[in-house]
């Protein structure tokens, strides 16, 4: 379970080019659900990811996951609650080491790091059995070098190393942007089939509206730095790309100007 609670974050506060990047956001995702996040361009999506896993200090508001306010608990203790996947493939992988190597990466960063090292059977057993959970043959590539393997592949590699320790929450963070059309789309499928299997708790932001309809237990729109709808249930089944479109501020130059 996640809250955000009254969340608010000023930059430069009291000068000339002052932003308010979260102006007393609030949202809650309960367990197992899988949250949306939409917006027009500076409405506060980073600055949200970013107060969730601790990288952005907020200045008012609180952070609570499961139940516990990690408000003031540093980014690297955070990292052992919560996944993030980030827009680049590259960034989640190591290019030079095969697809089981980078697996046994992620199990030694996460909490397993009394065990011992090295690639045993059990290890390549459990890592072929959650790289097929992707649904993209990963598991009969296992001493593939990842350098060798397409963007989508490789983003669908990072984001099960992300999961591999059972995160209380998992961050997408526009984690398919990078990637053309019809690999956004199999990257997609293979992250709704790990989200699903693993039953995680995610909240994923995208400016892809397909996916925002298509996908998720509902859809949050942010606005200037705050929850401007939420579409859940009944509703997000019938909402349309058109109708998600629709909702978005029209910004005059004027404003982009001053944004
Ligand atoms: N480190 C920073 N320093 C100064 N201003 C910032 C900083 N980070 C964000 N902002 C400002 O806060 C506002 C929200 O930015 P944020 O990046 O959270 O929006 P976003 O919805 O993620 O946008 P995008 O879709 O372009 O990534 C914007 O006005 C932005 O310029």
């Amino acid at each position: 379970m996640l809250e955000i609670r009254s969340a608010r974050k000023v930059f430069y506060k009291g000068q000339a080019d002052e932003k308010v990047a979260l102006d007393g956001l609030s949202l809650r995702l309960a367990t197992g659900e899988f949250g949306v996040v939409i917006g027009s361009n500076g409405a506060g999506k980073s600055s949200m990811l970013n107060a969730i896993s601790g990288a952005l200090v907020l200045d008012a508001g609180q952070v609570v996951i499961n139940g516990d306010d990690v408000t003031a608990m540093p980014v690297h203790k955070r990292a052992m609650r919560l996944a993030r996947v980030f827009q680049d493939p590259m960034r989640g992988t190591a290019a030079s080491m095969t697809v089981a190597e980078n697996m046994l990466l992620a199990d030694l960063r996460s909490n397993k790091r009394t065990l011992r090292r090295g690639l045993n059977a059990t290890r390549l057993a459990s890592y072929k059995e959650r790289l097929s959970l992707l649904g993209l043959g990963l598991e009969n590539r296992l001493d593939t070098r990842v350098e060798l393997l397409s963007g989508g592949q490789r983003q669908s590699l990072s984001l099960i190393m992300a999961v591999g320790g059972k995160p209380e929450l998992l961050l997408l963070d526009e984690h398919t942007a990078a990637l053309d059309p019809r690999t956004a789309d199999i990257v997609m499928q293979a992250t709704i089939r790990a989200v699903e299997a693993l039953k995680l708790t995610t909240l994923m932001v995208t400016h892809n509206m397909q996916h925002a309809v298509d996908f998720g237990h509902k859809v949050v729109m942010l606005d200037a730095g705050r929850v401007r709808l939420e579409i859940d249930g009944k509703d997000k089944a019938q909402t349309t790309v058109p109708d998600l479109i629709g909702h978005f501020s029209v910004k005059t130059d004027r404003m982009f100007l001053a944004s």
